[in-house]
């Protein structure tokens, strides 16, 4: 792969999102990176880094040809992720950066996180936080949270971050109120990253145009965090049969497999 230019696949995958956007959510991106015995982080949640520097490159290629990119609040508050494009190589033009997103139901994102301090020095764009409008969910306590919502809304919003308000009845949110939401705050494309409880969740809800996995030749073990699905029983699996393969390939040490919808998917 060349460093300087995006590999032909990313393109092939991004003509589709050239198609009308649909009304009622963007085009969505599902990529992530797993070892051989499908876990995306070690025992306990242990940030890995399964992608070598060639796929973690191309990450950051479609990081760059996203509007937003969205993760939940488990993988912000155990990783502290930057979700920048600091490993593309530098060029003049400065490349166009994603709107951070963290899915957050009880506004637990830390106001020091390096989401937040990127945006206050300058170098990333202003994070938006999806949360809940309930008042009280009643698993405050068990998240050791001791302020008050309001408390905790204000605190993100004097460091920077924009926070969006869903009518739930608990503290998942659905995911087509989240995509409506962005949809209409000018989010035509949102790349989603995970982990493990918002994989499943966008697979769920088949709300998935492009789907991105990156294969490390690595074993983590029993104790490391998978993603799950409930819609399998263990005697039937359940097909995507809107997503087709377009590409497989190598990356350094890793494969890349993708699979899209043919752009016909409404929603
Ligand atoms: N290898 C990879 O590519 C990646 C690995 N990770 C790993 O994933 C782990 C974090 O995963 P999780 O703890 O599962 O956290 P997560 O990032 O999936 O966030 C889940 C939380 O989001 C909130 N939420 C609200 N509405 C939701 C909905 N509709 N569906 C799902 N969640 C909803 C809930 O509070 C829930 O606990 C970390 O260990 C991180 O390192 C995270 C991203 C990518
Ligand atoms: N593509 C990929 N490969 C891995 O090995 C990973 N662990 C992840 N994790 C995702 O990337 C986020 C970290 O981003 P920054 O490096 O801080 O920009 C992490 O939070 C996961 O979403 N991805």
């Amino acid at each position: 792969m060349e460093s300087n230019c995006p590999p032909e696949f990313l393109a092939q995958i991004l003509s589709r999102y050239a198609l009308p956007t649909p009304t009622a959510r963007p085009h969505v991106t599902l990529t992530f990176a797993q070892s051989l015995d499908a876990k995306i982080a070690g025992a306990g949640g242990r940030q890995l880094v399964l992608s070598g520097k060639e796929s973690m490159i191309m990450t950051h290629w479609m990081r760059t040809l996203h509007d937003g990119i969205l993760i939940g609040i488990g993988t912000a508050l155990n990783d502290d992720p930057q979700l920048n494009a600091r490993h593309l190589p530098p060029r003049a033009t400065p490349y166009a950066l994603p709107r951070p997103i963290v899915v957050d139901s009880l506004l637990r994102l830390s106001p020091n996180c390096k989401l937040l301090k990127n945006y206050q020095n300058g170098v990333g764009r202003r994070p938006w936080v999806i949360c809940s409008a309930l008042e009280n969910t009643g698993s405050e306590i068990s998240h050791g949270l001791t302020t008050s919502r309001l408390q905790r809304k204000q605190a993100l919003e004097t460091a920077g971050a924009k926070v969006f308000e869903i009518s739930t009845t608990d503290t998942q949110l659905p995911i087509p109120s989240i995509l409506q939401t962005l949809r209409g705050n000018g989010i035509s494309s949102v790349m989603v990253e995970g982990g493990a409880q918002i994989i499943s969740s966008f697979m769920q809800e088949d709300v998935v145009d492009a789907l991105i996995v990156t294969v490390a030749p690595t074993m983590v073990g029993e104790a490391g965090i998978g993603y799950g699905f409930a819609g399998s029983s263990p005697d039937s699996v359940v097909e995507f049969q809107s997503l087709q393969h377009v590409y497989t390939g190598v990356f350094g040490k890793d494969s890349v497999v993708a699979f899209c919808t043919d752009g016909t998917k409404g929603g």
